[in-house]
């Protein structure tokens, strides 16, 4: 199988072309191939798709073979790939995903590749029923208590596509994401399981997220949980509705417009190529 390996804030995924190539289980692959060890290294596989409705498709698989309905990060890199490899010849496309269809703007450097993409992620689904999460089918879940081990914290929940739990912290970098992460993940609220954002607070316009991945455990950045973040600052009045969001692995330019809709931009970067028997 040819691959290309991408990031987008460090958040490291393979890239399959499925306009020339095959994969016959991507689950099974997307557990191969993310293997940091025996395989390519990586937070899960990505498949670039032909789309009916769309200039291209994205399917995403986690590194423990789970498919996700989305991957922020993930559209950046399927965007990039699409134009610098011929598939597209604009610089605004569409994108198919389990989220919907996204719209994504294409900024190229001098030599005419994409270096940064911004995404019209849609706006946050703020129902329980929408996340999803048990309980009042119509409830927003804005600062509600949740206990863990022998600690409380106040969730906020998002879903942008895929779910997400949102925890504001005072000390992010000092914050035990691997204690937490994982119970939460699995918590009985949450019938497909969830992503966790751990969040500290800089300032009205500044903030710093460390996430717990629902199937991949700690990655250097999420794009779809710093969107979901974004309404979370603001739902809780903690910041402004536009955000430079710091991620270990980079920084994403965050927005919730007036129109209702979260726009993320952001880099991506191609790493390198190759073959993998799978
Ligand atoms: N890193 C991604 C999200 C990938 C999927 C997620 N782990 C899930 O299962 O929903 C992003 O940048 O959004």
């Amino acid at each position: 199988m040819k691959f290309t390996k991408m990031q987008g804030a460090g958040n490291d995924y393979v890239y399959v072309d499925c306009f020339k190539e095959k994969v016959q289980d991507p689950a099974a692959a997307a557990i191969k191939v993310s293997n940091r060890n025996f395989g390519i290294g990586s937070d899960g596989l990505i498949l670039i798709m032909p789309s009916e409705v769309a200039d291209v498709r994205m399917r995403m698989f986690n590194s423990d073979g789970s498919e996700s309905e989305m991957c922020g990060n993930g559209i950046r890199c399927v965007a990039k790939y699409a134009y610098d490899h011929g598939i597209v010849s604009k610089k605004e496309i569409t994108a198919e995903t389990g989220a919907g269809i996204l719209t994504l703007q294409l900024f190229t450097d001098g030599g005419n590749k994409v270096e940064k993409v911004r995404v019209n992620m849609g706006p946050p689904r703020l129902t329980r029923k929408e996340i999803p999460m048990l309980g009042n089918p119509d409830e927003k879940v804005v600062s509600a208590p949740l206990n863990v081990l022998h600690s409380t914290f106040n969730i906020t929940c998002a879903s942008m596509g895929n779910p997400h739990c949102v925890i504001f912290v005072d000390d992010v970098g000092n914050f035990p994401v691997e204690k937490y992460g994982p119970i939460i993940e699995n918590h009985e609220l949450f019938p497909r399981r969830t992503n966790v954002e751990f969040v500290q607070v800089v300032s009205r316009t500044e903030i710093r997220q460390r996430t717990w991945e629902r199937g991949a455990g700690e990655t250097l950045a999420c794009g779809t949980g710093s969107s979901a973040v974004t309404a979370a600052c603001v739902l809780n009045g903690l910041t402004e509705k536009k955000i430079l969001n710091h991620l270990l692995g980079g920084d994403l330019e965050m927005e919730w417009s007036e129109d209702g809709n979260i726009y993320m931009t952001g880099p991506a970067v191609e790493v390198f190529s190759g073959e993998i028997d799978i």
